[in-house]
């Protein structure tokens, strides 16, 4: 059944989610992993709460030796007392080897965190994609996500037990001496709220060295990727003046947020000494008016004294987490709302493509203005125009890499944002000029995509691009690596290596866009002539500056300043005056 392509008015999906929709996806992500592990959490907790009540039993036991023991002169008693005070503690501490077990998930959880945020990536509108820097999303997928994972990995569990007993002690504190407990506990709640306020000062400054940090790393990325131009162009030291100026502002806006955390931790220390003071004199106090024994003052202190560096590193942990938490935002930018690739209408057959009066805006200038047309199954068009008239925006549209701000484009009929997305990319294909080859071998790059291909295909489409003679000089063949070669593969060759990842991928359409203006022009003939012949029934739009491939075509489509102003075949256009034929005759003068 041959299959029309139609391009209907879709909406766009440009504007990134906001950030509030985003962490409310964060939530439902968070939920999505835990919850199949809520008996772990369940168990990791009650592990805590005992962990906990067997580390307060010491201070228990001393006021019991105090007040019971040693005024009996019960020496046995003595000896069990004093051994249950190093077994109960001791205890507490081997059950970690149960948390490390029921807690082993989180370490799964943080590597599905960092694909899905590649994912997220992935998804994100071409035109998102084109507008942030490498270098801040770099930051993103490494140094973000390792601050959360550290965080998830290493605090998480340890902040709950922290919780924990922070809860039980605070209990045992009120029932031992409920005034002094609660002068202590109002005193720590006074710390908790300074702390809240001097986080949110924290908070903002870890957000300016993570955009910082970003910054930095894009910057240095450019320069090194760019470092044999720099040398060329003799910039060297101008590039060496803007590393050390971008180093001096990372390095100032760092120092600036450790003398914010260091303000936090002079406070924090300040209280805690007044705690301590008010806890001596007020006891001392209470036991001087026999309101209570001396036993119960030193329970209370031990058991304020096993407490207080719970205290003191859940106030680290606290800011560790406010530190974090930039990157937590960062990170749910763009990992939460990627919109999911849709199954769609999967077209069948053979592929008829109609655009009917699409439009297309960079910003507030308009590219493509009211272009239609409509291309038969195994058709040849050529697309040319002069520089900037529109001919690439319009193949990104054909790929749906962009959405056309008003007009459709269909297939068989089925608007492109109904169809198959998978089935869209395997089918409709664009080969450009500049060809990105990937680490790995000339045939992992080849294969790209089409990794099941027969031999003999994979020997077929080596011919057809021209490459064996070139794949046979190489080390080792096809199996020679790219990664460090990869700057002594010429255009040309890449451009052949992308031709023939094309004829492997056998799609319904094949756009190409200038993808041979790296050959001399009768390999280039010889070529396109093969893959034309190869490639039946598949529909191709030649994107092209030099007119051969016109001369072939059904159809040569014309544009000017984003609109269609002729078409027609060769013969037909040749005879008028009119835009293609000044670039014939600009082309024969060459
Ligand atoms: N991301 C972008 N933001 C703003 N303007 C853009 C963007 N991409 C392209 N343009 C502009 O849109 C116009 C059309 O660009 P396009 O690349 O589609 O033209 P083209 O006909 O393919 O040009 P060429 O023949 O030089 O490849 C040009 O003026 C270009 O500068």
């Amino acid at each position: 059944m041959p299959i029309r392509l139609e391009v209907s008015a879709m909406k766009t999906s440009m504007t990134p989610s906001p950030l509030a929709d985003n962490r409310h996806a964060a939530a439902g992500y968070a939920r999505k992993y835990f919850l199949p592990y809520w008996l772990n959490v369940v168990l990791i907790l009650m592990k805590n709460m005992i962990g906990a009540l067997l580390h307060i039993i010491p201070p228990f036991l001393s006021k019991y030796v105090l007040e019971t023991v040693l005024p009996q002169q019960n020496w046995n008693l003595l000896i069990v007392v004093c051994i249950c005070m190093v077994v109960a503690p001791i205890t507490g501490s081997i059950m970690i080897i149960w948390e490390n077990m029921w807690g082993r998930f989180m370490l799964t959880l943080s590597g599905k965190g960092r694909a899905d945020l590649y994912n997220g990536i992935q998804h994100r509108p071409l035109e998102w994609l084109r507008h942030n820097r490498i270098g801040d999303l770099l930051t993103r997928i490494l140094d973000d996500t390792h601050f959360i994972t550290g965080m998830v990995n290493g605090h998480l569990g340890f902040m709950l037990f922290h919780v924990v007993t922070i809860i039980v002690g605070s209990s045992i504190l009120l029932a031992l001496q409920p005034l002094l407990a609660s002068v202590v506990l109002i005193l720590w709640a006074l710390q908790a709220w300074m702390m809240s306020s001097y986080g949110r000062q924290i908070k903002r400054k870890a957000a300016d060295t993570a955009r910082h940090n970003s910054v930095v790393s894009e910057t240095l990325r450019e320069l090194v990727s760019g470092a044999a131009f720099i040398k060329s162009a003799g910039q060297e030291a101008k590039a060496l003046r803007k590393v050390k100026e971008c180093l001096r502002q990372e390095w100032e806006h760092t120092s600036r947020g450790i003398v914010a955390e260091h303000r936090v931790r002079l406070v924090n220390a300040v209280l805690n000494a007044a705690v301590l003071v008010l806890m001596y004199t007020a006891g001392g106090w209470l036991v001087l008016k026999e309101s209570i024994t001396v036993g119960s003052l030193v329970a209370f202190i031990a058991v304020y004294n096993w407490l207080r560096p719970f205290g003191m590193s859940m106030i680290d942990m606290t800011l560790t987490t406010l530190k974090i938490w930039p990157s937590f935002d960062r990170i749910t930018e763009i990992a939460f709302s990627p919109a999911p690739p849709h199954e769609g209408v999967t077209p069948n057959g053979i592929v008829t493509l109609e655009v009917k009066g699409i439009a297309f805006r960079h910003g507030n200038r308009a590219v493509l203005n009211d272009i239609s047309f409509q291309v038969k199954p195994g058709a040849i068009i050529s697309i040319v125009g002069h520089r900037g008239s529109g001919k690439s925006t319009l193949a990104d549209l054909l790929l749906r890499l962009r959405e056309p701000e008003s007009g459709s484009i269909s297939l068989n009929g089925t608007p492109l944002a109904d169809i198959d997305s998978a089935w869209l990319r395997r089918s409709v294909l664009c080969v450009t000029q500049d060809v990105l080859l990937r680490s790995g071998t000339i045939l992992d790059n080849i294969l790209y995509g089409s990794e099941e291909s027969e031999p003999e295909t994979i020997r077929e489409a080596i011919r057809i691009a021209e490459l064996e003679e070139w794949v046979s000089r190489l080390p080792d063949c096809l199996q020679t690596r790219v990664g460090e070669q990869a700057l002594q593969i010429s255009g040309g060759e890449r451009q052949r290596i992308s031709i023939a990842r094309a004829l492997l991928r056998r799609p319904a359409i094949l756009i190409l866009d200038e993808a041979t203006s790296a050959l001399d022009q009768g390999t280039e003939r010889r070529l396109l002539t093969r893959l034309i012949e190869n490639m039946k029934g598949t529909t191709f739009l030649f994107i092209t500056h030099r007119l051969d491939i016109a001369l072939r075509s059904d159809e040569i489509l014309v544009m000017n300043e984003g609109r269609l102003v002729e078409r027609g075949t060769h013969y037909e256009l040749i005879r008028h005056p009119g835009i293609y034929r000044e670039l014939w005759k600009e082309q024969d003068k060459r």
